[in-house]
């Protein structure tokens, strides 16, 4: 399908889920330029549907199929365990050319498109919950038939929430480990920085801003700076003083090896969902 930059108005999406990141995904269409009447929005509770056309002046609403069947973009934005009977709803009524977006984890293209009418363009997509506030990562790996305008098109949708970048779908498990939970990973580092900080005896407000303000200015350092973010570690630590004794403690409790365990046991669990559902 055409990626709307020509068509008078902007392809019709409609998001099947609007919890944590379907939510994200909608304030995203509306940055991003589509107007409320052109973006749907299901959910299985009426009071949550009522709280998103509320907070986004969007049209909501309980019924997957009757948004599926005026989409032209289908955001499949529910709990991996919920995607199957989704699909068999929305699947009878789906128009030729809808291109069918899922950001669940670990269900792999495959079964998309074995529960879809033969054709269907799907695009996988991984994105994070920094997406809320502009600065996620999507990673987007296309379908059988998804072509290149409907892969400009998910772009196009994504572009307000951060960084988009293309992988194949072999690697989208290791993606899930790394951009997908990897803000949990953050927000868990802050959490501990700002603890500690209340240990030694700051009040909880300075010791969270310090926190926060360090991991923000750290990573925007090891992303503009341009070098390698041992070569920035190192010129945080002087010869003899205070952060290299902090990182032989870092060292000592195996925090390296504990991030690399994380990792491998998110990606484990992207397999066993797909495994799991997936059948
Ligand atoms: N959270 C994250 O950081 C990320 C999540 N993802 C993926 O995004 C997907 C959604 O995750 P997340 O937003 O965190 O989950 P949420 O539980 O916040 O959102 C899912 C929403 O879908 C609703 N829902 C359940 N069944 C249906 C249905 N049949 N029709 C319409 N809506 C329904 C749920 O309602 P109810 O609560 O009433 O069941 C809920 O509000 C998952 O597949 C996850 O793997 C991907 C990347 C990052
Ligand atoms: O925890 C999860 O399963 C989802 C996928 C990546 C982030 N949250």
């Amino acid at each position: 399908m055409s990626d709307g930059t020509t068509d008078a108005r902007r392809p019709q999406v409609a998001v099947l889920g609007g919890g944590v990141m379907g939510e994200t995904i909608v304030s995203a269409l509306l940055q991003a330029g589509w107007a409320p009447e052109d973006v749907d929005v299901t959910e299985r509770s009426a009071l949550r549907a009522n709280e998103l056309s509320e907070r986004h002046g969007v049209r909501s609403c309980d019924s997957n199929a009757k948004v599926a069947r005026r989409a032209d973009v289908l955001v499949v934005a529910v709990k991996p365990n919920v995607v199957g009977e989704v699909l068999a709803e929305v699947s009878p009524v789906l128009r030729p050319g809808t291109v069918v977006v899922t950001i669940a984890a670990g269900l792999p293209i495959s079964f998309y498109e074995q529960r879809l009418p033969e054709g269907a363009a799907v695009v996988r997509v991984m994105p994070n919950t920094p997406a809320v506030v502009g600065r996620g990562v999507s990673v987007i790996s296309a379908g059988t038939h998804a072509g290149a305008e409907d892969m400009a098109l998910v772009r196009r949708i994504l572009a307000a929430t951060g960084i988009v970048v293309e992988a194949p779908e072999k690697d989208l498990d290791a993606v899930t480990a790394i951009s997908g939970s990897g803000p949990a990973y953050a927000f868990y580092l802050i959490d501990a920085m700002a603890e500690a900080g209340v240990l030694l005896g700051l009040s909880r407000d300075v010791a969270t801003t310090l926190a926060v303000g360090t991991v923000q200015g750290a990573a925007t350092l090891a992303q503009q700076g341009g070098e390698h973010p041992a070569i920035l570690r190192e010129r945080v630590s002087s010869p003899g003083g205070t952060t290299v004794a902090a990182v032989r403690e870092l060292d000592a409790h195996g925090v390296r090896a504990a991030v690399v365990a994380a990792a491998e046991a998110a990606r484990d669990r992207s397999r066993e969902l797909g495994a799991e559902y997936a059948g």
